[in-house]
């Protein structure tokens, strides 16, 4: 598959240049090219293991860039760290973690260039509205692990909306989560892209994968196949660990979403 005419690299969001990605001396994915654009939502899919969460990770510097580029708006990723907001997987955080929804949200104001990590009026007010963005205003003195895991979920998206980067990194935000959550996240993700965000998500949800994204990246046996979302998942062979949800996609049984 041809790859998609690429914008001039300082504009992207992301660019990955020949990227290759790992632990340690061990890559995970090689020679991988991919570039994002403000506005742009991307889907990162594969089967369990391929490599998925490894490429958002390479991003923030939790997984190794072994070679290549990486660059965020124009720089270097790891002289980017603020630029990008990362949500992991819900169900990799510690649930215990003593503080509130809105202690949560804050901590996405916090920045590393800051004197003593000092939180301004504006910065609570920031936070507070990205906690009302995602449902959740009136639970902001609730304990993060008191919520449910769709509820952890949006903190977390608000926290990451709080931070105003250009760029959005999360890894599975759907994963087992209620509908009222899904649509949440959904509806959130369209509007950061409509206000010129770049997303990059990664997903088994194929359905969800194609109603958000235009754009999917295959990951597949170590490489990066990226195309129209369509195409990508129209080409999906069951062996990539979709069997039936490919089918059902393709047979156009899936529910489709319009928050
Ligand atoms: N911290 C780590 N150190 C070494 N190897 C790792 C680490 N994390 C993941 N791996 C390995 O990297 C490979 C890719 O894992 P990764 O979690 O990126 O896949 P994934 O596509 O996100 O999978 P899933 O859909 O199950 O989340 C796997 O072989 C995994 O065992």
């Amino acid at each position: 598959m041809a790859e998609p005419t690429s914008p001039p690299v300082a504009d992207a969001a992301l660019h990955l240049a020949q990227a290759s990605v790992g632990y340690r001396r061990r890559a995970v994915l090689t020679d991988v090219n991919l570039t994002v654009e403000p506005g742009q939502i991307v889907a990162l899919v594969g089967a369990n293991g391929a490599g998925k969460s490894t490429l958002i990770k390479a991003v923030v510097g939790l997984a190794d860039v072994l070679a290549g580029a990486i660059t965020v708006a124009g720089r270097p990723a790891r002289q980017a760290r603020g630029a990008a907001a990362y949500v992991p997987q819900v169900d990799t955080l510690d649930a215990d973690f003593p503080v509130t929804a809105a202690g949560v949200v804050l901590m996405g104001r916090y920045r590393p260039t800051r004197w003593l990590r000092q939180i301004r009026a504006t910065d609570r007010a920031i936070a507070t509205d990205a906690l009302k963005r995602v449902g959740l205003a009136d639970r902001a003195l609730t304990r993060f692990g008191l919520l449910s895991g769709g509820q952890r979920q949006r903190v977390l998206l608000a926290r990451a909306i709080a931070a105003q980067t250009r760029l959005m990194l999360m890894d599975e935000p759907f994963n087992g989560l209620d509908v009222t959550s899904q649509d949440v996240i959904v509806t959130q993700l369209r509007d950061l892209a409509a206000a010129g965000t770049a997303v990059l998500l990664s997903t088994h949800d194929l359905r969800l994968a194609r109603d958000l994204a235009d754009t999917a990246c295959l990951i597949h046996g170590g490489r990066v196949v990226t195309g129209p979302t369509k195409q990508i998942l129209a080409e999906l062979p069951g062996t990539y660990g979709y069997g039936s949800q490919a089918a059902d996609l393709h047979a156009g049984a899936a529910r489709t979403v319009t928050p």
